[in-house]
């Protein structure tokens, strides 16, 4: 649906120039939800614009469902972009115009007749949830409706592709929930492409299919959704991931943690295992294996989409060359492994 070939988007000037975006490719299929996620400054902003050319690539192609857009004449661009719908962060209401009002803009653009336009209204007012809301008011509206506003706006000329620029990000985690659960909807009823851009794991964890990490102003991941949480290929991938799937240590073990290992001292791992079935024989394994005793203090098994994730604190006891034997050993193992510090042995 979306095919991106070596985008490149420069800002300003000589050495004042930024290169927002880097030799960017990218495909999104037909039908999917992909999500772009980045730290502040990457890029994802470019990119979401550069795909209905609300931003020109400098250099590089942006073809969708086919049509290489950046080829395309103004007059024709404005009609390709009737297949593109955007909603945005500040939802972006004409508050002069009623619910009604705002829905209709586009359409009246297009030049399409006042009975056409009212035809289309109430379906698209009952699938975003607003029926009874037709001759409200913006600012009567909560954040969540507005948002539903702005998604019947976007489809009113019944686009193939949905852009969302941080859609949820001026939302409480419900009205989050909720608007997350229409994109789903409307992406299982009629088939829309969707492509958003987040900092938050959980939109993309709820409702992506699949998930491309921009940093400076490049891909360095671009994976199904399961696949990236269980195994983030890049540094920044598992930093993303680290700080999204937290297992602190909780306070009573906090307490007890020393830094400095000692004969009389047992370590205390972090272990994210990216797969639950390793989890449930490591234990047993490491027992038979090194004559040592894993106790479990803190667990968290978290699934994404079909795939399972676990993060486990544990205290390994045993002499203490045989722990560090095990250490030693985990290392090996396709787990990620931090040594949180150690605690005092008692017998
Ligand atoms: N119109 C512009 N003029 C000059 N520089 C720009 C412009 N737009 C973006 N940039 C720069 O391009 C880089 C990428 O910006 P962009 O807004 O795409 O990142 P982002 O990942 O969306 O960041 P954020 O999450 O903070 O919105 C940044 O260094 C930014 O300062």
């Amino acid at each position: 649906m979306i095919q991106l070939d070596n985008v490149t988007r420069i800002f300003g000037q000589g050495t004042a120039a930024v290169r927002a975006l880097d030799d960017v490719s990218l495909h999104v299929p037909a039908g999917s939800i992909t999500g772009v996620i980045g730290t502040s400054g990457a890029g994802k902003s470019t990119l979401i614009r550069c795909v209905n050319l609300l931003e020109r690539p400098t250099s590089g192609c942006v073809s969708v469902d086919g049509t290489d857009l950046t080829s395309l004449a103004e007059r024709d661009l404005r009609r390709a972009r009737h297949d593109i719908g955007m909603i945005f962060q500040h939802f972006n209401l004409l508050n002069s115009r009623t619910v009604r009002g705002n829905i209709a803009l586009p359409l009246e653009l297009m030049g399409v007749t006042r009975s056409d336009i009212q035809a289309r209204i109430d379906p698209l007012l009952e699938l975003t949830g607003l029926s009874g809301r037709a001759d409200a008011w913006p600012a009567t509206l909560s954040g969540g409706q507005k948002q539903r506003v702005a998604i019947a706006r976007a489809l009113a000329s019944r686009p193939k592709l949905l852009l969302c620029d941080e859609a949820t990000s001026a939302l409480d985690p419900q009205t989050t929930a909720s608007i997350l659960t229409l994109l789903r909807d409307i992406n299982d009823q009629l088939g829309l492409t969707i492509l958003l851009i987040t900092h938050e794991m959980e939109v993309v964890r709820n409702i992506c299919d699949r998930v491309a990490l921009l940093s400076e102003g490049r891909i360095i991941e671009h994976a199904a959704t399961g696949e990236f949480f269980t195994r983030p290929a890049s540094t920044e991938g598992r930093s993303f991931l680290n700080d999204y799937l937290e297992l602190p240590p909780s306070r009573s073990l906090q307490q007890r943690l020393l830094s400095e290992p000692a004969e009389d001292r047992h370590p205390v791992v972090r272990l994210t295992f990216h797969d639950d079935s390793a989890a449930r024989v490591l234990a047993s394994n490491l027992a038979r294996r090194f004559d040592v005793d894993l106790a479990i203090l803190q667990s968290r098994i978290e699934e994404v989409r079909g795939r399972t994730l676990g993060l486990m604190i544990a205290e390994i006891i045993g002499p203490a060359s045989r722990t560090r034997q095990v250490l030693e050993h985990l290392h090996t193992l396709e787990l990620d492994v931090e040594i949180l510090g150690h605690v005092q042995r008692h017998d």
